[in-house]
């Protein structure tokens, strides 16, 4: 039953995905912690919910396969080992690294079935629900004005900062922020252990605890042989010489980085709020990362036997021409490079598009001046409700982790 991660592309047609439903840790934002929280707002959930399941739906009709990363970590804590470990892991990386709280709450969490562990973890446990059972400091409400012992994690159905597939090989983020920290342990279990995952040893291309930042929002998996990678305010210029050290010297099949910098704010946390690839010649750009006509700061970092050899280009559309080999790049801008639209269109994930088939794409239906300049590109575009969404400073490529694409026919 097991199957290979394998992703060589944004577009090939995409066989598998993982996702996250968003759950009761959204009814745990508060307006005293929302910007912590990296929320702008309360999304309501029953409505975040409904509009999660139609962008399933639609990845479900189109052939993509759809797995829960709640369903997947369940499976893998049916093993009381791997139950131990995780749970110790998850009370460090919340702070409680010794003493009687930590002692506390490790039988606290083991008592649960795997299920209930996971969605308390996932929610946040209230201090109420546990404070005369904690008979010290810490059960005490007055302690401190956090309801919280430990703290909801409502960013986990942005499942694409949590890891990325490239080539056969994943990269598990190192998160910037705190309060995103603990969502990678899923990951990092569910890769390591749930049966679908084992069967095939998968390659790490980073891990959680490298000491370099990185997220998955900013990796692009450009073709078979190419990434481009976000300088961000999610990933460092460290991780990248890292991560291009480790896939050169490796079987990694990839040889080429373009590294873009980018503004390093809330809006543009990622590279793929501001550039996504949507076909074999085709991008959406959020124009304003571009001091003047097309001009950015911009690095190719290729594999030589000399080490790594670095170039400097100020033009986007030159750098995309010379390492896919291509005549000619479309940029699609987000808002049509209105004035108000784009930068209110960005604002909620305009240019965020999950590719699904080469030419063909999921959006928010928000943003409707982005879509139907979309379609006038020739592209196919499905859009999704996104009221609520979109208050997490997410679109649909944030929501999805691409684990299998199909190889494309005619490599760039
Ligand atoms: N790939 C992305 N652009 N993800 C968006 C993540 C949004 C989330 N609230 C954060 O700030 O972390």
């Amino acid at each position: 039953m097991g199957f290979q991660i394998k992703i060589k592309s944004e577009i090939g047609k995409l066989r598998a995905v993982l996702l996250k439903r968003p759950g009761k840790e959204i009814e745990n934002i508060t307006p005293a912690t929302m910007h912590d929280l990296l929320f702008d707002d309360i999304p309501y959930l029953s409505e975040a919910q409904k509009e999660h399941d139609r962008f399933a739906e639609i990845l479900r009709q189109n052939g993509t396969k759809v797995l829960y990363l709640d369903n997947l970590i369940t499976e893998v804590l049916k093993n009381r080992n791997v139950k131990s470990n995780f749970i110790s892991q998850m009370i460090t990386n919340s702070g409680f690294t010794d003493g009687t709280t930590a002692i506390f709450l490790k039988e606290y969490f083991s008592n649960l079935r795997p299920n209930d562990l996971v969605e308390k973890l996932m929610t946040g446990l209230r201090k109420e629900e546990v404070g005369g059972k904690l008979k010290n400091l810490r059960g005490f409400p007055e302690i401190d004005t956090d309801p919280f012992v430990m703290a909801p994690m409502p960013n986990l159905y942005f499942t694409r900062d949590l890891a990325s597939v490239i080539g056969q090989g994943a990269s598990v983020s190192n998160m910037t922020f705190k309060v995103r920290k603990r969502e990678t342990i899923f990951l990092e279990y569910i890769l390591a252990k749930h049966p679908l995952f084992s069967e095939h040893a998968i390659p790490y291309w980073h891990r959680r605890d490298d000491k370099t930042q990185l997220e998955g929002g900013d990796i692009l998996v450009l073709n078979n042989h190419v990434l481009a990678v976000g300088i961000s305010q999610r990933t460092s210029v460290e991780a990248i010489e890292a991560l291009a050290d480790v896939l050169f010297k490796n079987k990694s099949g990839y040889d080429t980085i373009i590294a873009l910098k980018i503004p390093k704010s809330h809006a543009m946390m990622h590279l793929d709020t501001v550039f996504t690839m949507v076909n074999y010649d085709q991008f959406t750009v959020y124009p304003d990362i571009m001091r003047e006509y097309r001009k950015m700061d911009i690095w190719t970092l290729r594999s030589s036997t000399k080490g790594i050899k670095y170039r400097k280009y100020t033009d986007l559309q030159e750098v995309l021409k010379d390492v896919l080999g291509l005549s000619e790049i479309d940029l699609i801008y987000t808002g049509n490079g209105d004035a108000v639209a784009a930068p209110r269109e960005q604002w909620n994930d305009g240019s965020n598009t999950l590719t699904i088939a080469p030419g063909e794409v999921v959006t928010y239906d928000r943003n409707y001046v982005s879509n139907e300049l979309l379609r006038q590109h020739g592209i196919k575009v499905h859009e999704m409700p996104s009221s609520e969404l979109s208050r997490g400073r997410g679109g649909p490529r944030c929501m999805s982790m691409p684990l299998q694409r199909e190889e494309l026919s005619q490599e760039n």
